[in-house]
C-alpha cells in the first residue's frame, strides 16, 4: 500500500484550483505542464483546437506575475489528445527574493487541480561534452546546490527515483516517435543564480556529475514528491554551460533558443503529457 502524501496542498492552491475549474468549466486536470524560460509559446501548439482557456495569473491566488522575460504569465486550462492539463507559462524563482512558496505554487495548484503527473521544463545550460544548443534531456536526477528547501519541519521527503522511471521511459518513447531522437537523459544542477556560472564552477559541477545547469525545476520537484506526484523533467539545452564556448552568456540567448524550438517543443509536449497522463 502507497504511503499518504506528507504534504497537502496549500489554502492558496485550492483556491486557484476552484478558481481554474470555474474558469474552465473542467473540475479536474489530469496532468500540469510548467513552462520554463523560452517554453511559453508551445502553449498556442500544444492544446486541441478550440479547448484553450486562458486565464491570467493575477486573477489566480497564490500566483505572483512573472518578473522573468519569457515568462507569460498565464495559466492555461487545455484538453492536450482529450487530457484536461493546465499549462502554467510562468515561473517564479527563487532568485526573485520572495520566499519559497510562489516557486513551488504550480506544484501544490498541480495536486490541487487533481493531477497525478507533474511535468516541469526548462531552459539550462548544458555541460556534459556531448550536449549540443536546442537538444532536449529528460532529468534523470538532481544536485540541489540552492541550499534551499521548499519544506519545513520533519517533512522527511523520500527523494529516490524523484524523477519516475516509469514516467522517463514513457517520455522517451513519446519525445522520439515525436521528435524522431531519442532523447538523452541528465543529471539537472539547480544553482541559485541569478548570475551564470564562472567557467571554474562549471568544471566543479562537471566533477560532481552534473550534465545540465539551471536556476529552477528541483524546488518544484521536491514539494511534488512530497505532495505525491510523479515528476517528469525535460531540459531545453539552450547555450553550452560558461567556460565550455568562451563567450558570454545572456538570457536572450537562452530565450531565442526556445523560440526557434517552439514547434519542435510544441509536437514533443504533445506526445509526452497525454501519454504520461495515461501511464
Ligand atoms: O525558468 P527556467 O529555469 O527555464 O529559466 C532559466 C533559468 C533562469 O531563470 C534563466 C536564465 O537565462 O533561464
Ligand atoms: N544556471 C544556469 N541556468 C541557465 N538557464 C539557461 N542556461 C543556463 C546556464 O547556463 N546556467
Amino acid at each position: 500500500m502507497s504511503t499518504p502524501p506528507l504534504l497537502s496542498p496549500t489554502a492558496d492552491a485550492r483556491a486557484a484550483a476552484d478558481a481554474v475549474a470555474r474558469a474552465s468549466g473542467r473540475p479536474a486536470h489530469r496532468a500540469t505542464l510548467v513552462l520554463g524560460s523560452g517554453w511559453s509559446d508551445v502553449v498556442v501548439g500544444l492544446a486541441d483546437p478550440g479547448t484553450a482557456v486562458a486565464i491570467p495569473m493575477a486573477g489566480l491566488p497564490g500566483f505572483a506575475p512573472p518578473s522573468v522575460a519569457g515568462h507569460r504569465g498565464t495559466v492555461t486550462s487545455c484538453l492536450v489528445d482529450g487530457v484536461p492539463v493546465l499549462a502554467v507559462a510562468g515561473r517564479t524563482h527563487l532568485y526573485e527574493g520572495v520566499g519559497t512558496e510562489p516557486v513551488v505554487h504550480p506544484a501544490h495548484v498541480a495536486a490541487a487541480v487533481g493531477s497525478d503527473v507533474l511535468v516541469l521544463t526548462n531552459a539550462a545550460g548544458g555541460v556534459r561534452d556531448d550536449l549540443t544548443v536546442g537538444e532536449l534531456v529528460l532529468i534523470r536526477d538532481h544536485l540541489n546546490l540552492t541550499g534551499r528547501s521548499p519544506l519545513s519541519g520533519p517533512a522527511f521527503v523520500d527523494l529516490v527515483d524523484a524523477y519516475s522511471p516509469r514516467l522517463r521511459h514513457i517520455a522517451a518513447e513519446a519525445l522520439r516517435a515525436a521528435t524522431g531522437a531519442r532523447p538523452a537523459e541528465g543529471v539537472y544542477a539547480a544553482m541559485p543564480g541569478p548570475q551564470y556560472e564562472t567557467p571554474a564552477e562549471i568544471r566543479m559541477l562537471r566533477t560532481l556529475g552534473a550534465d545540465l545547469v539551471g536556476m529552477s525545476t528541483v524546488p518544484e520537484t521536491v514539494a511534488a514528491r512530497g505532495l505525491g506526484l510523479r515528476v517528469v523533467g525535460v531540459s531545453l539545452v539552450t547555450n553550452l554551460a560558461a567556460g565550455v564556448t568562451g563567450q558570454p552568456l545572456d538570457h536572450a540567448e537562452v530565450l531565442a533558443a526556445g523560440t526557434a524550438g517552439s514547434g519542435r517543443l510544441s509536437r514533443a509536449l504533445r506526445a509526452l503529457v497525454p501519454a504520461a497522463a495515461r501511464s
